[in-house]
């Protein structure tokens, strides 16, 4: 059975980055899907925005919508302080197979905690099953027509709190315009775009910030 594009990014890493170096993993994956085949990793580019938010936010408790391989997992929760935890929802199966197989090989699996299934299903379980109170920092990357509907439906399961951080990923391509008219309207959020490109081409795109103000 020949092997799946995301088997042969996990082999290439496991084959070519260092064990337990979050930094190698991301570069290693930025390596293979530059140069051999394109995949949906959030990036380099767009990772340093990413990167600036975390650290920016500095959350205790993180989740992220759409694991996929486990790029922006390893690469928020290198950025995580002593205790604090990243919460990751991916709906593959596949996916979030190769996806633990990443954080570990990485060595995050303590603050990285994958949870499978949809995000409509995930949400209201935070509280009681995940124990978690409020959220300080979400990153959406999964379908971009469930941004707008998980805003919401985290609103009304109240894990948002004054300050939590929304980061978006591609809201130009494939593109979110719903979720940037929802959150740009709302009173409830002060909004940033940040510009930039698709993951690994010239095509434009860009991250939302949209920061909770209860
Ligand atoms: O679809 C994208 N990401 C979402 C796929 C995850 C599905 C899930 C649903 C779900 C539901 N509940 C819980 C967890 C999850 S995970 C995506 C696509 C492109 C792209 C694709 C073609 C192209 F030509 C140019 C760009 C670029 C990106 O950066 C992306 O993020
Ligand atoms: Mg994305």
């Amino acid at each position: 059975m020949n092997q799946s594009k995301e088997q042969r990014i996990l082999n290439f890493v496991l084959q070519n980055a260092v064990r337990g170096d979050p930094c190698s993993v991301v570069d290693t994956i930025d390596k293979y899907c530059s140069q051999k085949e394109w995949a949906m990793n959030v990036g380099n580019e767009k990772g340093l925005i990413l990167d600036k938010t975390v650290e920016e936010a500095n959350p205790s408790v993180a989740l992220e919508l759409g694991t996929y391989c486990g790029y922006s997992a390893v690469r928020i929760s290198r950025l995580l302080k002593a205790g604090a935890r990243l919460l990751t929802v991916e709906f593959n199966p596949e996916f979030a197979a190769i996806a633990k197989q990443m954080i570990e090989f990485a060595g995050v699996q303590d603050k990285v905690k994958l949870l499978e299934g949809p995000s409509e299903e995930i949400i209201p379980q935070l509280k009681k099953k995940y124990e978690v109170d409020t959220l300080d920092f979400v990153f959406l990357d999964h379908w971009k027509d469930r941004y707008t509907p998980d805003t919401i439906l985290l609103q009304e399961c109240n894990l948002l709190r004054k300050g939590s951080v929304l980061l978006a990923d591609n809201v130009i391509f494939p593109g979110a315009p719903d979720f940037l008219n929802y959150v740009r309207k709302s009173p409830h959020f002060q909004c940033t775009n940040y510009p930039s490109h698709l993951e690994y081409m010239q095509v434009e795109d860009a991250m939302e910030k949209a920061v909770f103000l209860g």
